[in-house]
């Protein structure tokens, strides 16, 4: 069994990268990922000046996966970016980076100078960034996300990629498909961000378990699988020239499967790998292969969105 992908010019001895926001803050962190069982690792979304992000309690994690609303605590921009420059890129495992600024002028003055240092990585920009005041996060807001796109594409002349939070129209699914195809850099989406706004409550307290937003954040692991299948499979669908990451409750080589079949060329691990750590990638590799032996399957792409209809 070979799990080696190619793609986007870069090279994977596997499919399993971390998730933006999960064990990718701090160099360590990243160097913890770096000498994990990751095919590629992915920083946490930064924004152009550091934030110490929202009060705590900000994550909590249920049986069935989790809440969180951090706030984008991040080092900034250049911190991430001098991570980038120091890196082995030739010999080590692909880098990824993810931004999400706080405004149009953040993301492009941060692309800018992404597009300026010229390293080969992936940019991943997170489409949940904050949109006006007002209006719902650009990811949300389709002439927003056009006009980010495009104005991203001038001052960033590579491929890049965007992080998508989970849409649950089929016209909806239409509307950014539509977006996104009009924007020739889109080189893959990932699929998709946490559930946004949900709300967990101890019962025992009768409390809500998170600080910030009065309990709200969004939701990740078991609860959003189907979801993000459904993102993966229907944003692969519709932009075939693109590649799809498949992010959204993955804790197993079962899971990790289910998105490829739906059309995923890679896939990222969020809850569990804050929940279990990085041992956890070492598992889902481990299980993935054994399956696809069960299957007969010796390549991804042998049943990469495969998934059959009834
Ligand atoms: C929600 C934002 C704070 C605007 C972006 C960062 C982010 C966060 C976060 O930093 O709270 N959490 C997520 O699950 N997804 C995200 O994209």
């Amino acid at each position: 069994v070979d799990l080696a992908v190619a793609w986007l010019g870069i090279q994977m001895d596997n499919p399993l990268i971390n998730a933006s926001g999960v064990m990718c803050r701090t160099v360590e962190e990243l160097e913890a990922l770096r000498h994990s069982a990751a095919g590629a690792l992915i920083t946490k979304s930064c924004t152009l000046e550091p934030r110490k992000g929202n009060p705590e309690p900000r994550y909590a994690s249920t049986a069935l996966g989790s809440i969180n609303s951090m706030g984008l605590p991040n080092a900034g921009y250049r911190y991430y970016l001098d991570y980038a420059r120091r890196y082995d890129h030739e010999h080590d495992k692909p880098l990824l980076m993810s931004v999400s600024g706080m405004s149009l002028e953040d993301n492009l003055e941060m692309m800018a100078a992404f597009d300026e240092a010229a390293l080969p990585v992936l940019v991943e920009l997170n489409l949940s960034c904050p949109n006006l005041p007002g209006k719902p996060q650009i990811g949300y807001d389709f002439e927003a996300s056009a006009r980010l796109l495009a104005e991203v594409s001038k001052v960033y002349r590579r491929p890049f990629g965007v992080k998508l939070p989970p849409y649950f129209d089929p016209v909806h699914f239409g509307e950014m498909a539509d977006v996104l195809d009009g924007c020739p850099s889109i080189g893959f989406v990932t699929c998709i961000n946490s559930i946004g706004n949900g709300l967990v409550i101890d019962l025992e307290r009768e409390s809500v378990v998170i600080r910030p937003k009065d309990g709200l954040g969004g939701i990740g692991g078991d609860y959003v699988l189907p979801t993000a299948l459904a993102n993966v499979r229907e944003f692969a669908r519709r932009l075939p020239g693109r590649h799809v990451i498949g992010c959204g409750g993955i804790r197993s080589g079962r899971e990790a499967f289910m998105h490829i079949l739906a059309g995923a060329t890679v896939v990222q691990v969020g809850t569990c790998l804050y929940e279990e750590g990085p041992a956890c990638l070492t598992r889902i590799r481990d299980e993935l292969v054994c399956l696809m032996q069960d299957k007969g399957y010796r390549t991804l792409a042998d049943f990469r969105g495969c998934l059959r209809t009834l």
